[in-house]
């Protein structure tokens, strides 16, 4: 359960009422997440989302709160975080920074199938576009720079045979981070984060992505390779589902093709973004936080993925 705080329904009152948002009447916990303090808060206007962020800072959070109310802003669909009357969207709750946002409606849809895929491929290339001229710049905090620097503190818990894996990939990436053909790929503000349980369906209909709180400026296809790693695969084995994948490419393409270097750089970024994901797992299995109730998520499930993206590169047609 994601509550590492807790917050009366007196404290989520008082930032209510800043708010402008009405009368509490029932305030929920929610379960899932490891990141942050997450509840439903209830007023007579309404539920919203109160998030309390455990390990982001008051510097890093106006990028992702401003993002997204900018996305929303450009018919994205995405959850736009309330201001208070001097348009401020970052409050103080507990001694954490916290912010209130809609809920979205619907659920998150953790079997997908081509519809779904193809739904998400193409908001994520409008949102892809949308974040073109949005002003404020953060890098993605869990980019290259930060697999350089933990790599070596996970690395004395895992076997000799997943050490060797780990620092060979991190050295190819690396080397393809400094060919001219990623220097060409487009970029700008990205989710990086967008798997299935941070989108929510009602139906087939794509009735929101939520959870900005990895975001940064990064390459599009970074963002592309994170979405198809964990929306086109069997879970099981970590193989990619062609019927999915080529949903999710023709929907996303519909909207902005990729570039040559962008098609041809594809299989890389598969790999570091699964790279990606298997270093912050092992990070949060073996560094777990203090007095944390996190329950962290199996590591070897990106292990698995990196080996299948490294045995079998993707084709595009
Ligand atoms: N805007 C929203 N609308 C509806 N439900 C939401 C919204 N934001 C969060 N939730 C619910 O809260 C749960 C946890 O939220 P979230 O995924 O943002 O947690 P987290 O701990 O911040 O992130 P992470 O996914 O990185 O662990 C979601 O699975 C979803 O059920
Ligand atoms: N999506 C991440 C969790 C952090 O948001 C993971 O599955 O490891």
């Amino acid at each position: 359960m994601a509550v590492y705080t807790e917050v009366s329904p007196q404290e989520a009152q008082g930032l209510m009422d800043q708010l402008h948002l009405g009368s509490v009447t029932a305030l929920q916990g929610i379960q899932g997440g490891i990141e942050n303090t997450n509840y439903f808060v209830t007023t007579s206007q309404g539920t919203f989302v109160l998030t309390l962020f455990e390990r982001l800072t008051q510097e890093q959070l106006p990028f992702y709160l401003h993002l997204t109310r900018h996305l929303a802003s450009k018919g994205i669909p995405v959850p736009a975080p309330k201001q208070d009357s001097q348009g401020q969207l970052l409050f103080t709750l507990k001694g954490k920074p916290a912010a209130v946002v809609d809920k979205l409606e619907g659920s998150s849809q953790l079997a997908p199938q081509v519809p779904h895929c193809a739904q998400l491929g193409q908001a994520l290339a409008r949102m892809h576009m949308a974040g073109q001229d949005f002003e404020m710049s953060q890098p993605n905090l869990r980019g290259l720079a930060w697999w350089n620097e933990t790599v070596p503190v996970v690395l004395g818990y895992i076997p000799a045979t997943l050490q060797t894996l780990l620092q060979v990939e991190l050295a190819h990436q690396n080397a393809v981070a400094s060919s001219s053909a990623y220097a060409q790929l487009p970029c700008g503000p990205v989710h990086a984060d967008l798997f299935r349980d941070n989108a929510m369906f009602v139906g087939e209909r794509l009735s929101g992505v939520f959870d900005f709180y990895f975001a940064g400026v990064d390459t599009w296809l970074f963002d592309l390779s994170v979405v198809i790693n964990d929306w086109c695969i069997d879970l099981a084995t970590g193989q990619l589902d062609e019927a999915r994948l080529a949903a999710l490419l023709e929907s996303y393409q519909s909207v902005r093709p990729l570039t040559q270097h962008e098609r041809a750089l594809l299989p890389d970024m598969l790999r570091a973004a699964a790279l990606r994901f298997w270093i912050s797992r092992l990070w949060d299995f073996y560094l777990p936080r203090e007095a944390s109730m996190l329950l962290p998520h199996d590591p070897t499930h990106f292990e698995r993925v990196l080996k299948a993206r490294i045995a079998k590169p993707v084709q595009l047609r």
